[in-house]
């Protein structure tokens, strides 16, 4: 089987992507967020308080003839900036991209931080992390990826997202059209539970390649690339008036500066991460000051290739035994 869904960006500065799902009988219509970076698949629900939701669209498992409790189980969970969520467990039927897991842990929230409220085109999210991550207690639940993965033609997903545009999720895969030269695919270490790999250096602009090993993780669910200090200072040090801001916690600078492109290894491999994609954002909408698309892990805690990266590649995640990642330029 393959399966294949648009990864739609949620605004003009692609702070999230989102895919259409359906999930119990008869079908329910929900668009979440593909994350790479977490291992829950949870989404609004009928048991979220009326007052945390504002404009999502929920899950109703009463709705659903297929739903069952899983009695006795809830989750919680604490993404890296600080969000969180928690609720109960359903079992039901869960499809996207055509593809069908029939017996999916569909974690109901209970509770939303204050951020996933004001996320309004986010009706929940997909964490396609290693299961090992999921939070629901007592029995950790599969994700979404393992549930599928044995019936898929390959072991794989890919991400092609986009800078201001539709992309795609396709699930049992790899499609060539979507991508120039070569995969080159490097070792994965699963056990944080990430897709953790190592990238062999980068260069600002036309300068020199510095190769030094950068370890991180490739998450869809993360907007920005958070790079180890020095490197991102000798960036926005080619950067006119840029600035690292308390304020606004992290480098900023006149949206009308010239930015190099920046390029990080994989393996003998290259992508460039085009200029634009990091004239990220404007602080605040209209604001002639511009955030930074890349930004310094230190505040972090690990080095993160999230959208910024990824958009300007295309991406294998390879469930197989030994996992592994593959990135192409496109
Ligand atoms: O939490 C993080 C990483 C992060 C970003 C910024 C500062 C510190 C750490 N990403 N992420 C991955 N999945 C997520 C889901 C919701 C929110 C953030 C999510």
């Amino acid at each position: 089987a393959t399966g294949s869904a648009a990864a739609e960006p949620i605004d003009e500065s692609d702070q999230a992507y989102i895919t259409p799902v359906t999930i119990g009988t008869p079908p329910q219509t929900l668009e979440l967020d593909v994350d790479t970076g977490s291992s829950d698949l949870w989404v609004f629900s009928s048991h979220t308080p009326p007052s945390q939701i504002h404009g999502q669209q929920i899950y109703s498992p009463n709705k659903s003839s297929t739903a069952k409790l899983l009695e006795g189980h809830t989750w919680s969970i604490t993404y890296g900036d600080g969000s969180a969520s928690r609720g109960n467990v359903y079992i039901d039927n869960f499809t996207v991209g055509g593809l069908t897991a029939e017996k999916q842990a569909v974690q109901c929230a209970q509770q939303v931080s204050a951020s996933f409220t004001r996320e309004t085109h986010v009706d929940g999210l997909i964490g396609l992390g290693f299961s090992t991550l999921n939070t629901v207690s007592p029995k950790s639940q599969l994700t979404f990826f393992d549930n599928v993965k044995s019936g898929l033609d390959s072991p794989v997903f890919t991400a092609d997202l986009k800078h201001g545009a539709a992309g795609t999720y396709d699930f049992g895969f790899v499609d060539k059209a979507k991508y120039s030269g070569e995969i080159t695919y490097v070792p994965v270490n699963p056990d944080p539970g990430y897709w953790a790999f190592n990238s062999s250096g980068y260069a600002i602009g036309s300068g020199k390649f510095s190769a030094s090993a950068i370890t991180g993780i490739a998450d869809t669910g993360t907007s920005l690339l958070y790079l180890p200090t020095a490197i991102v200072t000798a960036y926005y040090r080619q950067v006119e008036g840029a600035t690292n801001s308390r304020t606004y916690g992290g480098y900023v600078f006149p949206c009308s500066s010239s930015l190099p492109s920046f390029t990080f290894g994989v393996a003998d491999a290259r992508i460039t991460i085009p200029s634009a994609y990091i004239n990220y954002a404007p602080i605040t909408p209209g604001s002639s000051t511009c955030f930074g698309g890349l930004q310094s892990s230190s505040g972090v805690g690990i080095n993160i290739f999230g959208d910024v990266a990824l958009k300007a590649a295309f991406v294998v995640f390879n469930g197989g035994s030994p996992p592994t990642i593959g990135w192409a330029q496109k």
